[in-house]
């Protein structure tokens, strides 16, 4: 696995970007380009108290260091870490419960002892501490974790690593900019089992940000993460991944870009004001009819693109703050999202990042309401209207996530439900005939086959990868639910043709 990350990339470094990896020759979408472990795996920052071996919520203590949280089924822990607690006599039973936080930037400090390698690794990571020092993570870290650690004696020295507050302030800006998420493993009934954890991957950390990623991440329930091509990258072309969300706008992306990651991204997407003309951070013209404002960063301004008129800031502001403020307290409920989107949908583009947010809770709330009810009893109206929310979702993804994407696969996946769903109600009352059904199953098989082309690369421990299986037996059914329709329709066309022909001949007869 080592060659083959070695055959395929290439480390490089520059001023602006730092270290990042380059593809070194042509590499197909779809193909493995690494699988790696992590150095350092531990709960995420405020995560609740949980078993430091599985991160399961913890019910007890470790019986052999007396200081570490276990779940009721796990007996052990790292074993290196386990020692350390058991030797730390001076340490307080309870300072993990009470200092949760502090858990996975120790797991840093102790690969010092267990394996020196992993921890160059790590120092060589990108912490950002000169943008963070001073700022209110920096002193949040130094409020959860620098003080905390620093007061007992039993961590100011690991073996001849001296722990100082700038080397804590360090890992936790490393922990920061470079860990990523590691969702648990589902059980047999596919529940998630763990919390969520973050980890260290030192060669996927190398790659830089871009809005619009070649890659896709896969972590399996192990914490091994494999990263693929998304599409085809091209020999001398940089590796990127998307650090933000996709569906974001402009000015979230930006934001959570420069004060979680410290840079200004400048990728083709962010310098487009309609972003790449879905206008996910538009809004609507109060001039002219179809107008769309777009927000110009170098002037700065919000001007319409059909007609020039340009709005005030206070205007968007306060349109934005009042979309975001009805859109993040709107509760789960069917009708109060479409009030919401119907509301921000005469001020925003309908294609709004916010709106989009409120379509997406939309599209799971009927999902959910779909699955409530028997098949034939889902209200007709819940299966057209989930139907048009995965194209309009779709849509927007081929655009912002090209290739194989996680995203695009869970839409197509829903829009074939819903596609099967409504032609089979529709054919029922009579609403379409044998052929038109038999098309749209063609259509749904389609849209689930590239589904599972695009999940078959996540693990099969975590719920998309419990969703592919799903989408696997799925695809077989409606295969065989096609030859029938296939074979309903044939008989109708002879059918069609034998009373054609007999007409003709009853025709003729009467001539
Ligand atoms: C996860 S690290 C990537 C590896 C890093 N370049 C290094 O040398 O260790 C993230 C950091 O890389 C830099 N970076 C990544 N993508 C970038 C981009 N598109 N533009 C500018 N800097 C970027 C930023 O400093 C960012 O905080």
């Amino acid at each position: 696995m080592e060659n083959r990350f070695e055959t395929i990339c290439d480390i490089q470094q520059s001023d602006q970007l730092g270290r990042f990896l380059v593809a070194k020759r042509d590499i197909k979408a779809g193909e493995l380009i690494l699988a790696e472990d992590p150095i350092v795996v531990g709960p995420y920052w405020d995560a609740d108290i949980s078993c430091l071996n599985c991160l399961r919520p913890a019910s007890r203590t470790c019986k052999k260091c007396l200081k570490a949280p276990l779940c009721r089924d796990c007996h052990q822990h790292d074993a290196v870490e386990c020692n350390f607690y058991g030797n730390a006599t001076k340490l307080g039973k309870n300072f993990l419960f009470d200092h949760f936080n502090t858990v996975t930037p120790i797991r840093c400090l102790l690969l010092y002892r267990s394996d020196r390698q992993k921890y160059e690794q790590l120092m060589a990571m990108e912490s950002h501490c000169d943008s963070r020092r001073g700022t209110e993570i920096w002193h949040i870290h130094e409020q959860y974790v620098v003080e905390p650690l620093l007061y007992e004696e039993e961590f100011q020295q690991i073996d001849e690593l001296i722990v100082t507050a700038e080397l804590l302030q360090r890992i936790c800006g490393i922990l920061d900019v470079n860990t990523f998420e590691i969702r648990g493993n589902m059980d047999s009934q596919g529940v998630q089992m763990n919390n969520l954890a973050r980890g260290l991957y030192p060669r996927t950390s190398l790659m830089t940000h871009n809005c619009q990623t070649n890659t896709l991440i896969a972590v399996d329930g192990l914490s091994k993460l494999r990263l693929y091509a998304s599409t085809a990258i091209p020999a001398g072309d940089l590796l990127y991944y998307n650090y933000t969300r996709v569906l974001f706008s402009t000015f979230e992306r930006q934001t959570h870009l420069r004060k979680g990651k410290y840079f200004i991204c400048t990728c083709t997407r962010c310098n487009d004001p309609t972003e790449l003309g879905t206008n996910l951070s538009s809004l609507k013209c109060t001039k002219c009819v179809d107008g769309l404002c777009v927000f110009y960063h170098q002037t700065p301004k919000w001007e319409c693109i059909s007609c020039g008129n340009q709005l005030a800031r206070e205007y968007v502001n306060q349109v934005m703050c009042e979309a975001r403020e009805d859109i993040s307290s709107c509760a789960l409920d069917i009708r109060d999202l479409e009030k919401v989107i119907g509301k921000h949908s005469k001020t925003l583009n309908p294609h709004h990042s916010l709106v989009l947010e409120a379509k997406q809770n939309l599209a799971g709330e009927l999902r959910s309401m779909c699955m409530s009810y028997e098949q034939q009893s889902v209200p007709r109206q819940a299966l057209k209207r989930k139907l048009e929310l995965c194209e309009e979702i779709l849509q927007i993804l081929r655009i912002l996530d090209p290739g194989i994407s996680r995203l695009t696969g869970i839409a197509l996946y829903e829009y074939h439900a819903a596609l099967v769903d409504l032609s089979r109600r529709n054919y029922d009352t009579g609403e379409i005939k044998t052929l038109e059904l038999l098309e749209r199953l063609r259509a749904a098989e389609c849209a689930l086959k590239e589904a599972i082309g695009m999940l078959v690369f996540e693990h099969r421990t975590t719920p998309e990868g419990q969703l592919t299986k799903k989408a696997m037996c799925e695809l077989k059914e409606l295969r065989e639910y096609i030859q029938k329709v296939q074979a309903m329709e044939e008989d109708e066309r002879t059918d069609r043709q034998i009373r054609g022909k007999r007409n003709n001949n009853t025709g003729k007869g009467k001539k």
